[in-house]
Formats: C-alpha cells, structure tokens, sequence
C-alpha cells in the first residue's frame, strides 16, 4: 500500500516549515510546498513558481485568468513543488533558481494492471545556475522521497536524452512523429464499422477522460493523464482567445449501438501551407474497431492532403490499417516514457506475466534504492523478486549484470534486454539469459504512453 507522501509545508499559502539547506549548494535552501489550486493573489509563491518554470523553457509567461487556470489544473493534480531559492528567501516574494515538481498518477503495466507511479514534471535550473549541482540535489532528494513513500517507480518525459540515465533512468517507451499521405482516394485494409460524428470539443469534457481511462487500462507503457488535458482537448485555453476556442475540431466515434468508442481532436494547419494538412491533437481509441474508424475519418477528410501525428506509437499499426503502407511516413523516433525502479519487489510484483522463469540479476543503482543481486522467480503470472545478495561476498552468481537505468528500461517489455546486451549495455553470465529475460518481459500488448506530462 502506498503512503501519502509528506509535503513539508502542506496546501497553506504560507512558507510553513523550515527550508532544508543543501551542504553542496551553499547559500540556497530548498523549500517544497504542494499546489494548492488557488488563483495567484491568494497563492504568490505558486505564481512565482509556475512563472519561473516557463521562464526556464523559454515560454510565454501566462498572467491574469490564463495563469489562475494553469494553478488552477496544477492543484488538481496534487503536483508537490520543490524550489531551490537564495538562503533566506521568502518564496512568496522570490523566485526560484531550480524547480522540481512531482504528483502521483496510475502507470498501466500490463493489461489490467496498474501501478501509482512517481511522476516528475517542470525540472528546471535557471540558465545563470546551471551546472552546480542543483538537479542533482533536487531528483536526489525527491527520488529519495518517493521510495520512502512507498512508490515502486518514478517516471518522466526527458527534454534530452543525455540527462536522466546517470539518475536511473531508462527509456521504456518510444513515439515517432508521423505524415501520413491522403492525396487521392484512401483505403484501409479492413472495413470501418459505427458512425463518426463531429462535435464541439467542449463536449469532449463528458466522455474524454472516461474513454481515456478506458484506453489506458489496455495501454501498458501509459500512465494517467494530468489535468490540463481537460483543457487541451476542449479547446479552453484562457491563454488562447480568452478560453472560447481556437478551431480545433473534435470527432467522436460511436459503435453500432451507439456507445462512443473513440475521439481524435485535430488542427488544420492553414491554408499558407504548400500541402492543405491537419494536424492530429488527441486520439483515443478503446477497442481496435475504434481505431480504424477514426483513422478511416481523417484519411479521407476533404481538400486534406496530408495528416500529421506527433505522438504515434512507434509500432507498425498504421501501416497495416492502411491498404498502402506507403503512406505513413515517419519524420521523427524518439525515446518518451523514461522510467526509474525505486522498489524492484514491488515493480515486478506489479506486472502481468505470459510466462514462467527465473534470472538472477546483479543491479547496481548509484543512488542505492534497487542495488543488489535479485533473484526474480515467475510462477503462474506471478513475479516473486528476492536480494540474494547486497554487498559483501557472493554465495550465487548472477546471470546478467545491469544497472538500474537498463533494468528499469525493459522493465515493462517495451525495451529488448537481449538488444541492450548486444548494445553492451548489459553483461551476460550465461549464455541466453538475456534472451529469457526479454521473453520474460514480454508484454501482451504494445508498450506505449498515449500521454505526455
Ligand atoms: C522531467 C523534465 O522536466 S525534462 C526538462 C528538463 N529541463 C530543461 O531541459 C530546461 C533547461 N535546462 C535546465 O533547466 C537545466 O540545464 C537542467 C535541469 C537540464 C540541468 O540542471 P543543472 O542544475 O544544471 O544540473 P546539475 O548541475 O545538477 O547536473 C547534474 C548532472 O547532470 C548533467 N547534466 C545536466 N544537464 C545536462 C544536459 N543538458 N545534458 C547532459 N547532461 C546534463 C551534469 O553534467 C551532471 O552530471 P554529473 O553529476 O554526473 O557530473
């Protein structure tokens, strides 16, 4: 069972409790607070906060209604912020030079089987404080944090690929940016069955989350969607046209009794473009059936000759639904879902199975939380993983040596651990065990995170 997690200061508005100070960063002093939802006049240090983060990623700063939304969505996803400010600082009336926020939300890892997953959001350091050490003090501490909570892994979406491994971290899922070609007359492979209907994305509001948790419960790889999809997809942004919408269209898709299935919202992209295109925002299919509806309604839009998907599953299944797998072509792969095993009996206790086997494993974690040598036993569906060793002599061999950013890679199936050791990232005792561990870790479905965060 999973503990709350201590926020240090609770969801009052003030400072609270005392700031921890760092020995390494000498002069600054860490303060973590929870998001209360609260307009930024009733809560400043959340303002200052939100306001550092997008300045960090060279965003636009939201002010006024469009801010108040954004704190708005942040207090209900129970985000617990982390701040590194100067010593003595009043967070209200300062801004932070480094922030960490973190929430809990389910990770799906296997059909059926979920998780609560420590998920980490808006780490930035400000560009005058790079290089000091200041993530390091952040992600250790709040990792720290997690696996004292209970919470058998963290995850995140990386903004480059070099980072997060020497915390880890390992790329367990993977999306491609696809251009799918709709010149001319397109088929699908297989007939589409139900009815497709336009809707105003406001009415994305009743069924969206709903379909999506359906999706998910199917979508190993996936985690729980935070609030601001709530916005997204119903075209609500107060930053944008003052919430009343910006064009975006929303299609539902219903089976034959009328029950909706599916959604996709997307976005034409101008008549200025050489080629007349959409772009694909969400897309939400809960049975196969579904999907093809939906795709069969955007490959044959009128005067559209071209659709656009930024977050595709890095799979062949557009290709097979089309007739002509030619015209799904793929500008972009690359890793999303990074994971990062806090608790390696809980994680694998955690997963469904297809079938039996035994591996043991020697971790190493420089961070400390799954170091040691494992013996996992799959029996029945049921994963048992047990520290025959941690430190000291070897009364067992092990069968493959791993570091924790490798194990937590392959640790939903999507990743090959037989690919990692012939990349040299992991070493094999004897020979074929990480062949066994890969069909191990075979996953029933696709692996894939239909959602960013
Ligand atoms: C989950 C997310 O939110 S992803 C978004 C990440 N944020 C951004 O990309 C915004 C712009 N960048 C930044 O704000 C900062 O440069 C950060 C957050 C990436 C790094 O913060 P810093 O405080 O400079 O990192 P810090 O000094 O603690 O470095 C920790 C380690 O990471 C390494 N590192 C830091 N940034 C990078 C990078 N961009 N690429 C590769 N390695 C890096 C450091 O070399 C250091 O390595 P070591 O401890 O093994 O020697």
């Amino acid at each position: 069972m999973t503990q709350p997690i201590e926020t240090g200061t609770g969801r009052g508005t003030g400072t609270g409790t005392q700031p921890e100070r760092s020995r390494s960063l000498p002069g600054l002093e860490m303060h973590r607070f929870a998001a209360t939802g609260l307009p930024a006049g009733q809560d400043p240090r959340m303002a200052r906060m939100l306001t550092a983060v997008e300045r960090n990623f060279y965003e636009e700063v939201p002010t006024g209604a469009a801010l108040d939304q954004v704190l708005e969505l942040h207090g209900r996803d129970e985000r617990t912020y982390v701040g590194l400010y100067d010593a003595g600082a009043d967070p209200a009336e300062s801004d932070p030079v480094g922030s960490f926020s973190s929430f809990v939300k389910p990770l799906q890892t296997g059909v059926g089987r979920q998780l609560d997953a420590f998920l980490i959001s808006e780490v930035t350091v400000r560009s005058t404080h790079r290089r000091r050490g200041i993530l390091r003090t952040m992600m250790e501490s709040e990792l720290s944090r997690a696996a004292a909570g209970g919470l058998p892994v963290a995850a995140l979406t990386a903004s480059e690929a070099t980072i997060y491994r020497r915390f880890g971290f390992g790329a367990a899922t993977h999306q491609r940016s696809v251009e799918v070609d709709t010149a001319g007359e397109v088929t699908l492979a297989s007939t589409s069955t139900g009815s497709m209907n336009m809707v105003d994305p406001r009415d994305l509001a009743e069924i969206g989350p709903s379909l999506y948790a359906r999706a998910l419960a199917q979508t190993p790889g996936s985690v729980g969607r935070v609030a601001a999809y709530a916005v997204s997809e119903t075209d609500s942004w107060r930053s944008k046209n003052d919430g009343r919408g910006t064009g975006l269209l929303a299609a539902v898709h219903h089976d034959e009794a009328g029950t909706p299935r599916g959604y996709v919202t997307y976005r034409f992209n101008g008549w200025d473009q050489k080629v007349p295109s959409v772009k694909v925002g969400v897309l939400v299919a809960t049975t196969a059936a579904s999907h093809r509806a939906l795709w069969d309604h955007l490959v044959n839009l009128d005067l559209i000759r071209r659709v656009d998907w930024g977050l595709a599953p890095d799979d062949r299944l557009l290709e097979n639904l089309l007739s002509d797998s030619r015209r799904v072509k793929t500008t972009r792969t690359e890793d999303h879902l990074w994971l990062r095993v806090l608790d390696v009996p809980a994680a694998f206790a955690a997963r469904s199975y297809q079938r039996d086997g035994e591996v043991v494993l020697a971790v190493t974690d420089p961070l400390g939380h799954a170091a040691g040598m494992w013996r996992l036993v799959v029996r029945d569906g049921t994963a048992c993983a047990v520290l025959v060793e941690q430190g000291g002599s070897r009364a067992t061999e092990p069968d493959l040596s791993l570091d924790v950013a490798e194990l937590s890679g392959v640790y939903l199936g999507g990743v090959s651990a037989e690919l990692l050791r012939q990349a040299g990232r992991v070493t094999e005792h004897r020979a074929g065990a990480a062949a066994e561990l890969t069909a191990l870790l075979a996953s029933d479905r696709p692996v894939f995170c239909m959602t960013g965060f």
